[in-house]
C-alpha cells in the first residue's frame, strides 16, 4: 500500500506538508518545555508535538484532566518555539479553549507565537488523556463547526490543522471513522482517531479514513506500538510519540532522586547524569561567551 496519497500532499504548501512529501512519515516525539525543544532540534528531528499530558505534568505538576488552560499551552510553546526554531512545532490544542470563536482566537495566538499547527480533540470539557477511562465526546457536529472555523482563522498561515476524535472509547470505531472524514470535510489537513485497540483497527481506520492519517504511540496506552516502516505499511503518515521523553526523564528523576536520598551523594553515581561540560555544550553556554565578549570590549575599564 502507498504511504502518501499524492493529491492529499498537495492539497496543502504547510511545512508539516513539506516534511510528509520529503520523508514519506514524520514522526513527533512529545516535547514540553524550551530544553526538551531544544535537544530535539539538536538531535536533528524536524517535528514535534507539544503535548497536553506533558505540559500539564511539567508546568502543574499535574495529570492530564482538562487541567490547562490555552494561555498556559500559548506562553510554553512561545518559549518551545523561540528555543528550536527550525522545529517544526505542532501544539495539543485539547478542544480548542471554548466556543469557535476561543479557537480561532486560540489559533491566532498559536501562529504569532510561532507554532506551525494544532490538535483540536472532539472530547467534553474537562477532557482526559486519551488512553484514560471516562471520556465523553460533544456531537460530531459542534466538532465540525469548530474545525471549519479553526480552518478560516489559519487564512493563509503557514499552520497544519489536525481533528482529532476520541469517539472510538463511547460510540465505536465507525463512529469515530465517520467522524474523522465529517472533520476533513469541514477543513482539517489530517485527522487523528485517538485509541484504536489493536492492528485490525488501525487497518480499518486506514480503510476508512479519507486524507492524512495520525498514529498515537502512547507506551502502555491502547493501542500496539509499530516502528514507522511498519506504519508505511499500514498506511499512516504522521506518528505521534508524545509520551516518550516524559517517561524516559521521570523515570531518570526518581533514580537520582532517590540516590540522593539514600547516599546523600551522587559521587559513585556520575554514570546516570550527564557531566557539567556535556550539559553546558547542550545549552550552547559558548555561544553566550562569545557575545559577552562582543560588548564586553566596550566597557570601560575601572
Ligand atoms: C497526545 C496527547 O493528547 C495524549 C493523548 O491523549 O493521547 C498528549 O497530551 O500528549
Ligand atoms: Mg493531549
Amino acid at each position: 500500500m502507498s504511504c502518501i496519497d499524492a493529491n492529499n500532499v498537495a492539497q496543502g504548501n504547510t511545512t508539516m506538508h513539506r516534511l510528509i512529501a520529503e520523508e514519506g512519515l514524520v514522526l513527533m516525539p512529545g516535547i514540553q518545555d524550551a530544553f526538551s525543544a531544544a535537544i530535539a532540534s539538536k538531535t536533528g528531528l524536524k517535528a514535534c508535538i507539544v503535548s497536553g499530558y506533558g505540559v500539564s505534568a511539567t508546568l502543574l505538576g499535574l495529570p492530564d484532566f482538562g487541567l490547562l488552560t490555552t494561555t498556559e499551552v500559548t506562553q510554553v510553546t512561545r518559549r518551545i518555539t523561540a528555543a528550536a526554531p527550525d522545529l517544526c512545532v505542532i501544539v495539543d490544542g485539547d478542544t480548542g479553549g471554548g466556543d469557535p470563536l476561543n479557537v480561532q482566537m486560540f489559533i491566532k495566538e498559536l501562529i504569532e507565537a510561532g507554532a506551525k499547527g494544532i490538535f483540536l480533540e472532539d472530547q467534553v470539557w474537562p477532557k482526559k488523556c486519551g488512553h484514560m477511562r471516562g471520556k465523553m465526546v460533544v456531537p460530531a457536529e459542534e466538532h465540525a463547526v469548530k474545525i471549519a472555523a479553526a480552518r478560516e482563522a489559519v487564512g493563509d498561515a503557514d499552520f497544519f490543522l489536525v481533528a482529532r476524535t476520541d469517539a472510538r472509547a463511547s460510540h465505536g470505531l465507525q463512529e469515530a471513522i465517520r467522524r474523522a472524514n465529517l472533520y476533513t470535510e469541514a477543513g482539517a489537513d489530517a485527522t487523528f482517531v485517538e485509541a484504536p485497540a489493536n492492528d485490525e483497527e488501525l487497518k480499518e481506520i486506514v480503510r476508512g479514513v479519507k486524507g492524512l492519517r495520525i498514529a498515537n504511540m502512547i507506551e502502555g496506552g491502547k493501542t500496539p506500538l509499530h516502528t514507522p516502516e511498519e506504519f508505511k505499511e499500514i498506511g499512516f503518515h504522521l506518528i505521534a510519540h508524545p509520551l516518550s521523553t516524559l517517561y524516559a526523564t521521570t523515570k531518570a528523576l526518581v533514580e537520582i532522586m532517590k540516590v540522593l536520598k539514600d547516599k546523600g551523594t551522587t559521587r559513585d553515581d556520575l554514570d546516570k547524569m550527564v557531566s557539567f561540560s556535556e550539559f553546558n555544550d547542550m545549552i550552547g553556554l559558548e555561544s553566550w561567551y562569545e557575545m559577552e565578549s562582543k560588548f564586553k570590549k566596550f566597557i570601560p575599564k575601572e
